[in-house]
């Protein structure tokens, strides 16, 4: 203990500032790695472009990466690359702000790490650029089940949208009813950027926004143009180790101005649906546009399941809920499950101990907080106290094709709430 420095102060506008923040974030040595999706022509080279030009005190290394698709993306990244430099793919550029950006085909994980281990002088994050035709879900989940073994710990998913076309593409059709690309893409992310504001009405934006909230509501939403947005709100997201990114509701325009006001929270949305009239009765409520776009969107839908304080005894139950819809596609009593896509939830047990829960696909974690961690992490940014606040209880969420009340009642019978 004598031997303990006391920690550094830094101007965070040094170059130094970087680095410490992340190691303090993550209280371990690791590098955070964000993955980046979003559909064709969404925006997703413009923001890291941006993101490369501007100071921000991080050294980040780029990867283009097309995870087994042939898309051509070389000749894109280049754009990103020092423009007096002719480098081709395999090699770092330095840019004037510190970052490293490299394009590499095909690359998986292990060669990903040994490019930041590799890197001159360090690198403090890792940007992934997926193809905008890209399945994230496996790529995720892949990202998150290697953190125990690798040095790259998932930090989020970011996804950019077209706000001008992306309605269009979250109706298209694939065979068999699938779920599209776009619709995997927004259910999987943890922020999105709508982004092309100036190229659509207020109308049209509350239009996306409120689809966009149907398929996710757990998204944190930012409204942009040319994908340009506060970068403090794109790193240290800690999507898959902090309760309070469940309840994010809060969205920013291009100024960086809070507009949560405006937008209903996940609860409310949720709760909306639950307003009763007789069968058949017509009914203007915008929530029941919500059945009109899951049949736009192949059902995929999503629900939320407040859970009170559990019993030991109920926890093991949903950890059985659990394995039974995630790994074996079957509710308890045997009947089919649902497909889903990302699960989260916050749960509480009687004793006082808190579980985060974070699912990609079958794969799923419950992790015990620890205790008083959510009043207690002063390093935290203000919003994310408030959010604290607000979790009054915990709950559960699934995304997913065919996610319904159905979902809900088999959960609260089996765990007996
Ligand atoms: N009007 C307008 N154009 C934009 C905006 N953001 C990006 N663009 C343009 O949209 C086009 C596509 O942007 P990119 O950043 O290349 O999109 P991407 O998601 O990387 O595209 P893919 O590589 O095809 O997946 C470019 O011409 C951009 O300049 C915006 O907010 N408004």
């Amino acid at each position: 203990m004598e031997d303990e420095e006391p920690p550094q102060l830094l101007d965070v506008s040094s170059p130094e500032a970087g680095p410490s923040n992340i190691i303090d974030e993550y209280d371990r040595p690791k590098i955070p790695l964000t993955l980046l999706t979003g559909y064709l022509g969404a925006g997703k080279s413009t923001l890291l472009d941006y993101i490369l030009k501007e100071e921000h005190g991080y050294k980040i290394a780029v990867c283009m990466n097309d995870f087994g698709d042939t898309t051509d993306i070389e000749a894109k990244s280049l754009t990103l690359s020092n423009p007096d430099s002719q480098s081709t793919s395999t090699e770092f550029l330095s840019l004037p702000n510190g970052c490293l950006c490299c394009s590499f085909k095909d690359m998986g994980i292990a060669a990903i790490e040994e490019m930041v281990a590799n890197a001159p002088g360090g690198i403090d994050w890792v940007m992934v650029e997926l193809t905008g035709v890209a399945d994230p879900g496996p790529i995720v989940r892949s990202f998150w089940a290697n953190e125990e073994m690798g040095d790259l710990i998932l930090d989020g998913v970011v996804c950019v949208v077209d706000s001008r076309n992306v309605l269009k593409q979250l109706a298209e059709q694939r065979d068999g009813g699938e779920i599209n690309e776009c619709q995997k893409q927004i259910a999987c992310s943890d922020v999105i950027l709508l982004n092309k504001l100036d190229l659509v009405s207020s109308n049209q934006m509350s239009q996306v926004e409120s689809t966009i909230r149907t398929i996710n509501p757990t998204l944190r939403i930012h409204h942009t143009t040319h994908s340009r947005m506060p970068l403090s709100d794109l790193f240290n997201l800690r999507a898959f180790s902090d309760p309070t990114a469940l309840t994010a509701t809060s969205a920013t325009s291009a100024s960086g101005i809070p507009t949560s006001a405006s937008i209903p929270t996940p609860d409310a949305q949720i709760d909306a649906h639950r307003h009763n009239h007789a069968e058949g009765e017509k009914c203007d409520h915008p929530s029941h546009s919500h059945s009109q776009s899951q049949s736009h969107l192949n059902g995929i839908s999503t629900v939320t399941i407040p859970l009170p304080p559990l019993s030991q005894k109920q926890y093991f139950a949903l950890n059985e809920f659990l394995e039974s819809v995630l790994w074996e596609s079957k509710l308890p009593d045997k009947s089919p499950s649902p497909e889903i896509l990302r699960s989260k939830g916050y749960i509480t047990l009687e004793d006082g101990r808190e579980f985060v829960l974070q699912g990609v696909a079958d794969l799923f974690e419950l992790k015990e907080l620890p205790s008083k961690s959510i009043t207690s992490d002063c390093e935290k940014p203000q919003e994310n106290h408030q959010d604290a606040n607000e979790l009054q209880g915990g709950k559960v969420v699934f995304i997913g094709k065919g996610v319904d009340q159905l979902l809900r009642d088999a959960l609260t019978k089996y765990v007996g709430i």
